[in-house]
């Protein structure tokens, strides 16, 4: 259903914003986890964006309170609330993108891996859901360790004969966000200009950024280069800890959700050259899923960029995180297919 708006009020509003599209389509965008802490502030900016015309808060406690409390708010699109495993359908139903930020955060001490006994079951019974309610969705996976619930995704997706490649993120979005801020940082240039290519995967050394394709250029020392490369990769960590015991990055999170989100929207609208790291399945090297910039489109991934030139530090960076990687990709796709 499209609602042209392109001579109204709203569609200038829209314009203005750089949403330049002659008609916005209807879009229903789902969040799973919705009243965790990154699903809470998440939920707020989706229901900021004006892309989104129907918003689906679904959890398993506490939905009904933050729904009510974000369609509070006078933007366009109407908000439900779904508390529950038997309402997970509804709250599916008819999605064009369905962002799961489910599961469970780390404690200091603990790496991303360690979450994968509770985290891979929330997934993969979510993943079996979105199979049966919207297979047609681009699913934005956030709940970590995304270097192995992206493959349980896939796997859980084959099994239902859903699995479309195109439709699967994982959102390493917060690793570009953290390189863009510490790079401006240390380059001293505006943060607003800045782009960070981050490749690899979502976990301490599987997170590459290059700052070698760092724009602005700065000529940053090797010795600063790999304190951005070793502080992004922690970054976190760095959260975290700071949080001691409270849980791990939320607000960031959120925003950097936002931005990935808006992006598949985009994406999906027809807005040409929407270019985005993710985690994908991938070419570019020799593992199944990798994360560098893809081009989104009308059905998900159109393109997945390969990695540009790379300095001597990030080809070893390379070539270091991929026993890592493999081991976290195979422990997802055997988890999906085990249990
Ligand atoms: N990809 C990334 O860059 C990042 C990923 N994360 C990950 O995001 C996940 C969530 O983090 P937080 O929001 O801080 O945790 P949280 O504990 O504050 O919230 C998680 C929410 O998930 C809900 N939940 C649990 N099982 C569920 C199920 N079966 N269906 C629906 N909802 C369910 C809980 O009720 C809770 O509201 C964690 O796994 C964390 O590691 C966190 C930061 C960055
Ligand atoms: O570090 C964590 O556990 C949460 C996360 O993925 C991040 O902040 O990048």
């Amino acid at each position: 259903m499209f609602r042209s708006v392109a001579r109204s009020a709203a569609g200038k509003h829209l314009l203005r914003r750089g949403y330049s599209t002659e008609s916005v389509p209807d879009r229903k965008v789902a969040v799973l986890g919705a009243a965790g802490g990154i699903g809470q502030p998440l939920s707020l900016l989706m229901k900021l964006n004006p892309l989104v015309s129907r918003l689906a808060l679904y959890d398993i406690a506490n939905t009904p309170g933050v729904a009510a409390d974000v369609s509070h708010i006078n933007s366009r699109s109407e908000v439900t609330g779904y508390v529950g495993e038997e309402q997970l359908g509804q709250a599916l139903e008819g999605c064009d993108v369905v962002i799961i930020p489910a599961g469970v955060p780390r404690k200091p001490g603990m790496t991303r891996d360690d979450l994968f006994n509770i985290n891979a079951g929330i997934v993969k019974g979510l993943c079996s859901a979105i199979a049966k309610y919207c297979p047609n969705a681009l699913v934005n996976m956030i709940s970590n360790p995304v270097n192995s619930t992206v493959p349980i995704a896939a796997e859980v997706f084959k099994k239902a004969g859903t699995y479309d490649e195109r439709k699967l993120f994982g959102v390493t979005t917060l690793d570009v966000v953290r390189a863009k801020t510490f790079y401006a940082g240390k380059a001293k240039v505006n943060v607003a200009d800045v782009n960070v290519p981050v490749v690899g995967g979502h976990a301490g050394i599987t997170i590459l950024p290059l700052f070698s394709q760092a724009t602005p250029k700065a000529n940053l020392p090797e010795d600063e280069i790999k304190a951005l490369t070793k502080r992004t990769q922690d970054g976190g960590t760095e959260v975290v800890e700071a949080k001691a015991g409270k849980g791990s990055a939320t607000l960031s999170m959120a925003y950097a959700g936002a931005i990935f989100a808006d992006a598949c929207l985009k994406g999906l609208n027809g807005v040409p050259d929407v270019v985005e790291c993710s985690f994908v399945q991938s070419t570019v090297t020799e593992l199944p899923f990798f994360a560098s910039k893809v081009r989104l489109g009308k059905s998900g991934v159109e393109e997945v960029l390969g990695l540009g030139p790379l300095s001597e530090y990030e080809k070893q960076g390379l070539e270091s995180l991929k026993p890592e990687l493999k081991a976290s990709i195979e422990k997802g796709i055997n988890f999906a297919n085990k249990s």
